[in-house]
Formats: C-alpha cells, structure tokens, sequence
C-alpha cells in the first residue's frame, strides 16, 4: 500500500512540474513564483525517487494500541492522515530510544526488513512493564536487522543505516543544532555513518536556518569522498557540499607531495604571524625620502608622510588589498597638495581632487605605489615567502633555522602543480589577511555568474532528461527564462565554488588528521560555530594531526564544546579487534577499545616469507582469498615503496581483465569492476576485487578482507609509531592476514599461521 502511495505521488508530482513547464511567465513577479513552485516539485520529486529502497522499516505499537510506520520520508493519505513517518521526526525518536528499561509507551517495535518491495523479514522486541530496569539497556536495537546488515558483502559504497540506527548513535544523530559536538570513538564506531545522518537530521529539523548557508561536510581524501557520497542522497538530502580539507580552495589543485618536515611546520599555528608578517612586509617604509619628477614639478614623498598613510589604510582594518585605496588616497593627496603649492595655487578640496585623479595616472607615481603597497595574490606571497631565505628570516623568527629550512622551495612560480596539502591552509589564510584585488572582485564576480549560467543549464537539462515529459522544451531557453530571478544552481555548488562562503554547519570526519592551521580554515567557514567533529585520537596518523580534543578546539571555543562518546564496534569482528586492541594498548595503555559486535569464527593469520618472496607469495595469497570469496572485496596494505610492485604482482596473477558479477557502483552502473586497482586516484579504487593502499588512503575505508604486508615497516615508517597499524588493523569487516619478512611487532605476537580458519564465510 505504501509503495502505491508512493507511485501515485511520483505520477502526481512530475504531472504538476509538466504543467508548470508548460506555463509561461508574463511578469517577473509571475516568474519568480513559477520558479519557486518548481524548485519545491523537483526537490520533492527527488526525494520520492530516491526512497525506494527499504521506504518503510519499522513500527511502533503503543500500549494504547495506537500503530505508526516509521521510514525514509513522511507520507500521508489525500485527508492528511499519517501513513508514514519521517524518521527524524521526533514521533520517531523511540524507534531509536526505547529500550527493555526504558519503555516509554511502547509495546512493542518492529523492525521490518524489505527486498524489492517486499517484506522478507520482521524482527519484533515487545517490552512489558515487567522488564527489568537495569535489564537491556546497552543491548543492541533490532538485533537481527542490525547483524545481518553487518554480515553483508561490501559494495564499496557506504550505505545509509537508517533502518538499524543504535541508541547511542542516535543521541549523536539528533543532538541540537548549536555549538561544538565532538564524536570521539574507535574504529568502525559508527563516527562517518552517524555524523552524516546527523546532517540530514538537522537539514530536516532545522531546514529554514541551513537551506540558504548549507552544511559542509569535510573527509580525509577524495576516495573517501567517494565512497561516502551516496549516503545523503539515499536519505533524500542533495544540498550537502562534501569535499576535503586540501579541497576547500576552489583554484588550488595540490597534487605536489611533501616532507613530513615541512607539512608539521605548515600546519603549525606559528604559522599564522609569519604569514601576518609577510603581507605587513609588503606595506614598505622607505628609508628616505622618494623623489617624483611628475608634469614639469619635483615632487617629494618623505618617510613621515607614508608612515602617516600606512597607518590610516592598517586602522581601516580592512584585509591589504582592499585598504590599499586608503593607502593611495593618502598618498595622492600629500602628492597632490604639494603639486598645488609648486605651481602656485591656492588650493580648495576640488583642486585637491582633480590633481589626485591626475597624479594617480602617471606612471612614476604608479609604480611607487606599487613598491609600498602592491595589490597582491595568496600564491604570490606564499611563493615568495618560501623562495626568499631572507624574507623567512625576517618574517618567521619564530621558527628554527630547521624549520625554515623545511619551508623553503626555490621552483614555485615556474611549476604548474606548485602547492602542497599542507599549503592550502596557509593559502587560505594568506587570501584572508590579503582580500579580493579590486579589480579582481570584479572578475571573480563574473566568474561566479558564468558559472551559475553553466550550471543553470546543465540543471536544465538533467531535469528535462530525467522529466521525460512527452513534449520538446530546450534546456537552453528554460535555464535562460529564469536567469535573473534567482539561480537555480544548488547551494552547495555555489558554497563549493566560493571561497569566502560561510556555512550553517560543518562536520568534520576524520578531524583528528588535522592541523591546527587548517583547524583556522575551517572555523572561519562557520561563523556560528556549529560544528560537528568526528574523530578518534587514537587514530592520528598525520604528523600535525590532534594529540587531544582539547588542544584542537580551545584555541577556538573554548570550554564551548561537548563530547559524544561511541563505544561499539559495528565493522570489526572480535577476533580482529582482539588483535587490534594489543596494538592499540602500545599506543597508550589507558586506552579502552571498543566492542565489537559480533564474532565470525575466523582467525586472523600471519605468514611469514622470505624477503625474496614476499611480492610474490602476497600475490598468491590475495589471488586465493579472491577465489574463496567470490563476491567480496579485498584491501592489500602495505608500506608506500611495496605498493607498485604488489600492484604488479597482482595484475600478473589475476590478470587485469574486468570481472562480472561483483556488486556496487560498477555492477549498478553495467560495467564490470576491474579485478586490481593501486592507490586512490585509480578511478576503481573502491570497485575492484582487490586494491593495493597505503594506511594513509586506506582511513576511513573498510573491506571483507584485509591483507596486511609488513607490519613491522608500517609502524618503522610511521609519524605516530604504532598508529597506522592500529588504522590498518581494523579495516575489515570479515577476514584479516599478515604478511611479513623479519619479526612481527611484539604486539602481534601470537597470530596464528594460515590454514586453520575456514575459507568460506
Ligand atoms: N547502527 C548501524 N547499523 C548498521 N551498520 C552500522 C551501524 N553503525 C555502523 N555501521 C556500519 O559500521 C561500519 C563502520 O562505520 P563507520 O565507517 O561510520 O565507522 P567509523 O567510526 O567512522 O570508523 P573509522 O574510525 O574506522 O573510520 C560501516 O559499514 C557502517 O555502515
């Protein structure tokens, strides 16, 4: 019945966008309100084709007998009654909340399973006043929905987990809007998939404050982005910018790679001064007077007067750029003034001001002004900062000659990939401090408008193909029939494409990775500071990356932000993570892991090879469990100088041809996964049987299987010690191996042989 519903409002809704099409605007008002009509129908409309999938799973009886549905949306019938719940309404929340202890008015919840539109399971708790009130109230909801979602292949997507959400997942979920809420837990926790269904929660319930600023949502790599992408959509929420921190500035592409060094010292909030001093360094005293030679006078400009004007435009406190007009004003009057004098006239304020518009075109006077107060550019004060060992020495005494050393490069301006992750931050910072170039802020407006044209009718046309409404209509005319009443390009690809955007909320996943200078980016995106930020310490693997939540976050709210804490373990097996917490307990002792949820009877193995062999055997080895699970997929991860050559291995015994029959992206999209891909700028990363990667880009990613090669160098060339084999160590949701040379890390010690746990799940 609800799938009826469903159907018919689907009919409904594209017959009403049919007939607005049809309609022809005769005033700008008219328009204008045509277009708010189809905004809301097409969103609405998206949100109907999006919830097919498992539309309904849950009810709720009363003790009063009274039923409700809970799913992915609200539907009603013609007469406004409810046949559907949305999920994060708060009639919703005992879906969640209610547990054996604490009841509420429930008398019983159902979880109800669905396959392509078809009840295939119902999993009941009926709770009676008698329950024991210390009884349950840690026990999993909807166990049996919960684990075999768990046991499930990974498709190499994240899927939503709105059907199965847990109790202290949801207390995360729904947690209220305003200030800082950090989510720390351990690995597979729930951290990413509760953090983005808090961001369709607060879509949902605070939808009149967010829907213009936008929610940002920040990940650790593009892969990860990837990976994530489809939960939001699947929970009928598009308007979510999600991109990484090295990302965050539209015009910087920073592929360079980077010393540990020089990325510790980048990220450093020493930094901030350097970069203050370096633009202040381009606001030039001379140290004698300047002689002018302009229109037959000789002019003079003293120390004193640019003094006097450099003060005025710094008290202006507006960014370099933009107070340099006060800067050239001043400048120009003291000129102009003088002009006046040497020509014998008795000045009135109009004479002052035609001789300052004279002045300001003579080229002598340009460029002087040029030299002490130049218009200037983020990469160009960055470049220039890190290829001056003089400029560094005077604008960072407060680094060591090591650290200095660590930020120097001399080959900036010729390369065509010059920055690094680790300079986005501080290019973003620059821009700050620097503002738009006047002229500049012209261009960037026209660059922005271009691109709304292009996406207005890019819009267009993927709302035409995916309409098929019986009837031609150009795309061009109608992106062009709206232009000018209000784009209609999303705000979350505007907020993408605007540096300076601010933003209602961000979430931040992974958090612990950053620096505290990119800490600075990101706040600055978020002027109300509300923020959701995702992390577990434990896990920090970059060498600038946080060593508490506190030292993040005082420097900009502090003792302004709350803690969540996620304490069960949903991807790892206990088995696994019983290994894990070994490695774990050497990163600190006091450290507590969290529990898994549930066992699979398989033992982690170790195989130890001769060093001769070792790309070879771990090419045999991944080859057999391939063929032993025919549908899963495999992560290989392994020390960065191994990586190409296990890749090639691989290839070689597998053959790169593409396989059929594995599940995700590619199958849904009809083109089979290939079998291998290397590292996460391979486009089938996450589609392939098998993927050769490092800890770094294996963060956040999870797999059936995991082949780790050589612990021991993954801990030796480690910034954090044992952290990335405790990152590595808890990648997969099934099976887990270790392929080693020389000894294991003592932690390890123990890890049975290969040979005796079962192949086959
Ligand atoms: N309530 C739940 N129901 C079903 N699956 C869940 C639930 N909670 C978490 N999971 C699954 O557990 C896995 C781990 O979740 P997630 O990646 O969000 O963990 P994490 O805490 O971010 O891990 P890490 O710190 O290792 O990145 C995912 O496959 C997720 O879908």
């Amino acid at each position: 019945m609800l799938y009826d519903r469903l159907d018919l409002l689907r009919t409904r809704t594209t017959k009403r966008l049919a007939e607005l099409y049809k309609q022809r605007g005769f005033n700008h008002q008219a328009v204008w309100e045509r277009e708010a009509f189809v905004d809301r129908e097409v969103e609405r409309l998206e949100r109907l084709l999006s919830v097919d999938r498992g539309l309904c799973f849950g009810r709720l009886d009363t003790r009063d007998h009274t039923v409700s549905h809970i799913g992915r949306i609200a539907i009603a019938d013609d007469e406004y009654n409810p046949l559907l719940i949305d999920w994060r309404a708060p009639a919703a929340e005992p879906f969640y909340r209610a547990t054996a202890a604490n009841p509420g008015d429930l008398a019983r919840r159902r979880h109800i399973q669905v396959r392509h539109r078809r009840v295939v399971g119902v999993d009941d708790e009926v709770f009676s006043p008698a329950d024991s009130p210390a009884g349950s109230a840690a026990a999993l909801h909807g166990e049996a929905a919960l684990l075999a979602s768990l046991s499930e292949h990974r498709t190499g997507r994240m899927s939503d987990i709105v059907a199965t959400i847990q109790a202290e997942q949801d207390r995360i979920i729904r947690s209220p809007l305003g200030g800082v809420l950090v989510v720390q837990g351990g690995p597979g926790t729930g951290k990413t998939v509760a953090a983005l269904h808090r961001a369709a929660y607060l879509l949902y319930t605070y939808r009149d404050r967010l829907e213009r600023s936008g929610v940002l949502v920040l990940g650790p790599n593009r892969t990860f982005m990837r990976y994530i992408e489809q939960v939001l959509p699947s929970l009928g929420e598009t308007g979510v910018t999600l991109t990484t921190v090295a990302r965050m500035l539209p015009e910087v592409d920073p592929s360079r790679p980077e010393s540990r060094e020089a990325a510790v010292v980048k990220g450093d909030l020493r930094m901030a001064p350097v970069i203050a001093a370096a633009v202040r360094h381009h606001q030039r005293i001379p140290r004698t007077a300047i002689p002018l030679h302009v229109e037959g006078a000789d002019l003079t400009l003293e120390p004193a007067d640019v003094r006097a004007a450099r003060a005025r435009a710094r008290r202006s406190r507006r960014p370099h750029n933009e107070a340099r007009p006060v800067f050239t004003r001043e400048i120009l009057t003291v000129l102009a003034r003088q002009y006046l004098e040497r020509s014998g006239q008795v000045a009135d304020d109009d004479d002052v001001a035609d001789a300052r518009a004279d002045l300001r075109d003579e080229p002598d006077v340009r460029a002087v002004l040029e030299e002490l107060w130049p218009v200037l550019s983020a990469p160009q004060l960055l470049a220039e900062l890190f290829s001056s060992p003089k400029l560094l020495a005077t604008t960072a005494r407060a680094l060591d000659p090591e650290e200095r050393a660590a930020l120097q490069h001399q080959r900036y301006a010729s390369e065509e990939h010059p920055w690094t992750e680790a300079d986005v931050p501080l290019l973003d910072e620059a821009a700050e401090l620097l503002g738009e170039p006047p002229d500049e802020a012209a261009l960037a407006q026209a660059r922005r408008e271009a691109e709304e044209r292009r996406a207005e009718a890019e819009f267009a046309r993927d709302l035409l193909t995916g309409l098929d409404l019986g009837f031609p209509v150009d795309a061009g005319q109608v992106a062009e029939r709206y232009r000018g009443t209000k784009t209609t390009s999303s705000v979350g690809d505007r907020a993408a494409a605007d540096r300076t955007w601010t933003y209602g909320h961000v979430i931040v996943d992974e958090a612990q990775e950053l620096s505290p200078m990119a800490w600075r980016m990101v706040v600055r995106r978020v002027p109300s500071k509300s923020m959701t930020i995702v992390g577990d310490i434990a896990q920090t693997t970059a060498a600038a990356g946080a060593r508490s939540w506190a030292a993040v976050l005082d420097p900009h709210v502090e003792g302004r932000w709350r803690q969540e804490t996620l304490s069960v373990n949903y991807r790892t097996p206990a088995e696994v993570m019983d290994v894990a917490a070994r490695v774990l307990s050497t990163i600190d002792a006091e450290l507590e892991p969290p529990r898994s949820v549930r066992t699979t009877g398989v033992r982690p193995w170790a195989l130890q090879v001769p060093s001769e062999k070792l790309v070879g055997e771990t090419a045999t080895v991944v080859s057999g469990e391939i063929d032993a699970d025919e549908q899963g997929r495999l992560a290989v991860i392994a020390p960065a100088e191994l990586a190409a050559d296990i890749y090639a291995a691989l290839t070689e015994t597998l053959g790169s041809a593409p396989v059929a029959g594995v599940s995700g992206a590619a199958a849904e999209s009809g083109d089979p996964a290939p079998k291998v891909a290397l590292g996460t700028d391979d486009p089938a990363a996450l589609d392939a049987r098998a993927v050769v990667l490092t800890v770094q880009q294996a963060k956040g990613l999870e797999f059936d299987s995991v082949v780790i090669v050589e612990p021991a160098s993954i801990v030796a060339d480690s910034a954090r010690g044992p952290t990335d084999l405790y990152v590595a160590l808890t990648r997969p949701t099934q099976r887990l191996g270790l392929i080693h040379t020389g000894a294991l890390p003592e932690s390890l010690d123990g890890v049975g042989a290969p040979g005796f746990q079962p192949r086959h799940r």
